[in-house]
């Protein structure tokens, strides 16, 4: 199926279309959240996503690396972060999202581990004014997220026990209280991230087929944008 992508007419048929701009997403903007736990497989999916339908993907763990390498007064910052599994102040966070997006020729983004806690969704929604379509949940186990991590071996620093420890404890204590936040709201849909890349790459694609449909009928646009 990775081929599809490639094939111009199959492609065709998987793009989602571009909203029209509204009061309440004044950009016209398409944003789905990728969330879930360290090494839950968020990256891996949103790798599938974005070329099969047409999305933007943005990881904020890759905007941070990148601000790392331009110089940045705040690389010493985000590095000791990363290495320690914190997260990287709220606004610095949501000002390299924002120029990534405005800087995108895309309307459409697919974005991989964001928001972590409570302050991150609040900022996207009053800074921002962005509001998910809905919420992408790879629930993995543990056990299984520990494992994926200690066999990365892509050289990331966090990769090792004693961050992962802190990573998860995070993920526990700020990330799923805005995944719960967003199922309050009917918008998250989860996945059995346990099984293999692409089994759980073909369960994302029938969520995903929902939204096409939506998008295709004027009348259910409006509730596609918050
Ligand atoms: N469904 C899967 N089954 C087995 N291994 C997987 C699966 N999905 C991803 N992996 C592997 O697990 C590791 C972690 O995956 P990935 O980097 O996508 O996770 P992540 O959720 O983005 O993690 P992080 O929060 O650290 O960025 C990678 O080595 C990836 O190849
Ligand atoms: O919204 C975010 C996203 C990431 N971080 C920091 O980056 C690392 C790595 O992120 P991944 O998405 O797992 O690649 C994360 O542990 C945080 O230190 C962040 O602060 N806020
Ligand atoms: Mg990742």
């Amino acid at each position: 199926m990775e081929t599809m992508a490639k094939d111009g007419a199959a492609q065709e048929a998987t793009v989602t279309p571009n909203k029209d701009v509204s009061e309440d997403n004044p950009k016209g903007y398409t944003v789905i959240y990728v969330l879930g736990g360290p090494g839950s497989g968020k990256s891996t999916q949103c790798a599938k996503i974005a070329p099969y339908f047409g999305f933007c993907h943005l990881s904020v763990g890759d905007l941070l690396e990148a601000e790392v390498e331009t110089g940045s007064e705040y690389g010493k910052m985000i590095e000791d972060c990363k290495k320690e599994g914190r997260l990287v102040p709220s606004d610095l966070v949501v000002k390299l999202l924002q120029q990534a997006m405005q800087r995108s020729q895309n309307k459409k983004f697919v974005i991989d581990g964001f928001p972590r806690n409570k302050e991150n969704r609040a900022a996207a929604e009053s800074i921002m004014k962005i509001e998910p379509d809905f919420v992408l949940f790879l629930d993995c186990s543990e056990e299984e997220m520990k494992r994926r991590l200690l066999n990365r071996n892509q050289g990331r620093v966090d990769d090792n026990i004693n961050t992962i420890q802190k990573r998860l404890k995070v993920y526990f204590e700020c990330t799923l209280p805005v995944i719960n936040y967003y199922s309050a709201k009917g918008k998250v849909r989860k996945i059995d991230a346990e099984r293999s890349p692409e089994e759980v790459f073909e369960a994302i694609k029938d969520i995903f087929f929902e939204l096409k449909e939506k998008h295709g009928r004027p009348s259910d646009a409006r509730s596609l944008s918050g």
